[in-house]
């Protein structure tokens, strides 16, 4: 489990991942705005391993999700944007900076678990060299230690996400592995911060755990794995419990 303390949140004024504007447009006639942010767009794979018949996903910390539960039990004078005096900054209180102390003695933060978050492996595109494909297979390689050619994946579509602030497309692919093509841990780059456990999970349990409200998880996850019981189920002649 992780240790999240020492949270600050600072205005977001330069980044490498996202930029934030406001366009201004006139749309049959009637001035408008809009606040949007710039992203890269993203590829993710559903992974399915013939051996075991489970999906392989990652589990990750992800902290936008962490600090949507920590504004939801921030008490109501911790105002980030009122009270704390620098501008749209907001600090833990002095019980929160305490490393090592008990997350549940920790009234206002909730604990690391908050933020954990089950999801396809995958990946921003940030590579104007590489494919989709080509990069989709490294994200399986890095994140979940599965080695496959770019044959293997099987476009599923592709969407946008976040449409009322990023728009950003991402392209989601399905791949079988089996348990020849592991060549590693995966757990992503610890050089790039990155802390990923990959998780799987029964066939046979894929639809009570895309329907557990209790699992925090992203759409794709669920979206994909309805369209491997509707697509990809029958081959295996096994039921997903819809
Ligand atoms: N976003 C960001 N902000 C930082 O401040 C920030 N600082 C460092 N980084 C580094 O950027 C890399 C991002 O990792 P990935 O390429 O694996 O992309 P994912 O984070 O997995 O995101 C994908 O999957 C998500 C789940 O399906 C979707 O929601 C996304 O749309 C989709 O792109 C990591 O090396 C991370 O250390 C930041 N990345
Ligand atoms: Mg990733």
């Amino acid at each position: 489990m992780e240790q999240i303390n020492n949270i600050q949140v600072v205005p977001c004024t330069s980044s490498n991942y996202l930029k934030a504007f406001t366009v201004h447009y006139s749309q049959n006639g009637t001035k408008k705005s809009w606040d949007f942010m710039q992203t890269h767009d993203s590829v993710s794979v559903l992974i399915f391993n013939t051996t075991s018949h489970c999906f392989i996903l990652v589990k990750q910390f992800r902290p936008a999700v962490y600090m949507c539960e920590w504004e939801r039990m921030k008490p109501a004078h911790a105002d980030p944007e009122g009270e704390q005096g620098d501008e749209g900054c907001a600090t833990a209180g002095p019980e929160e900076e305490q490393e090592g102390s008990e997350e549940a003695s920790r009234p206002h933060q909730p604990p690391a678990s908050a933020g954990v978050t089950y999801e396809l492996c995958a990946g921003i595109v940030d590579k104007p060299h590489l494919s989709l494909e080509e990069i989709a297979c490294q994200e399986v390689l890095e994140e979940c230690g599965y080695e496959i050619p770019v044959s293997k994946l099987r476009r599923i579509t592709s969407y946008r996400s976040g449409v009322g602030v990023t728009g950003a497309k991402q392209t989601m692919f399905y791949a079988e592995v089996s348990d020849e093509n592991r060549v590693g841990e995966g757990g992503g780059q610890p050089q790039e911060g990155e802390l990923i456990e990959v998780v799987k999970v029964p066939l046979h349990e894929a639809m009570t755990f895309a329907y557990d409200e209790s699992i925090p998880k992203t759409m794709g996850v669920i979206f994909s794995f309805m369209w491997f019981h509707s697509n990809m189920a029958p081959k295996y002649k096994i039921s997903t419990n819809v």
